[in-house]
């Protein structure tokens, strides 16, 4: 069931970005502010096939994870008030992107190059995609990813924010916007 009749500030918001932009840890304060469920895709893959993503990608191999990870972003996309933080790589998948921006506010979380790579240490053990590329290859997955996330509705630059800072921020301008496009009394 699609989820024709939702007005904006009901709609789900998904947020897309590269591995280890913030997209878990900065969604989930926003949902905290916004009183909203938070989702997050990766956990319900972990929990549909019982392990954790690395294994998930040894065992089942990364088409099984693309197949759960759409069928979950479907599902989740459809219900109203949302916050969704997606894997890095959701939005590879055309059907992802279509549904995604017909049905929910798609928020970029964007982050540079310099300040992406100071924190490669802590993103490396538990994505897959990264585990035993050099900086060169990751530079170059990190550039062409660029492509796929500027399908958005909104982007806000995480570089010099702390994570609760962005979410302070995002959650005032997204109250703002809703408060704009509130229905006028006749
Ligand atoms: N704004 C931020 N500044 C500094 N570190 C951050 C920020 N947002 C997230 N992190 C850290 O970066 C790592 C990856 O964050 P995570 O939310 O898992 O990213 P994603 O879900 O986009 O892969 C975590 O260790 C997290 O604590
Ligand atoms: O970019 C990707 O292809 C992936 C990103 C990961 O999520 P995060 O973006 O939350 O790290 C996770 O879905 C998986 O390891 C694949
Ligand atoms: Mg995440």
């Amino acid at each position: 069931m699609r989820n024709f009749g939702l007005s904006i500030r009901e709609k789900s918001i998904v947020c897309i970005g590269f591995m280890g932009v913030g997209k878990t840890t900065v969604g989930k304060l926003l949902a905290q502010k916004l009183y909203r469920n938070f989702v997050d895709i990766d956990v319900e893959i972990e929990k549909a096939f019982a392990m954790p993503i690395p294994q998930i990608f040894e065992v089942y191999g990364e088409q099984a994870f693309r197949a759960k990870e759409k069928e979950l972003i479907v599902k989740y996309s459809q219900q109203p008030l949302n916050i969704i933080s997606v894997g890095g790589g959701a939005f590879l998948q055309k059907e992802i992107q279509d549904i995604c921006m017909a049905d929910c506010i798609v928020l970029f979380l964007d982050i540079s190059w310099e300040s992406w790579k100071d924190r490669i240490h802590i993103l490396v053990d538990n994505r897959p995609l990264l585990k035993g590329r050099s900086l060169e290859d990751m530079k170059t997955l990190f550039l062409e990813r660029q492509t796929i996330y500027s399908l958005n509705h909104s982007k806000f630059q995480v570089d010099n924010f702390k994570a609760e800072e962005a979410a302070d921020y995002l959650a005032d301008a997204l109250k703002l916007s809703w408060e704009i496009h509130a229905p006028q009394p006749k």
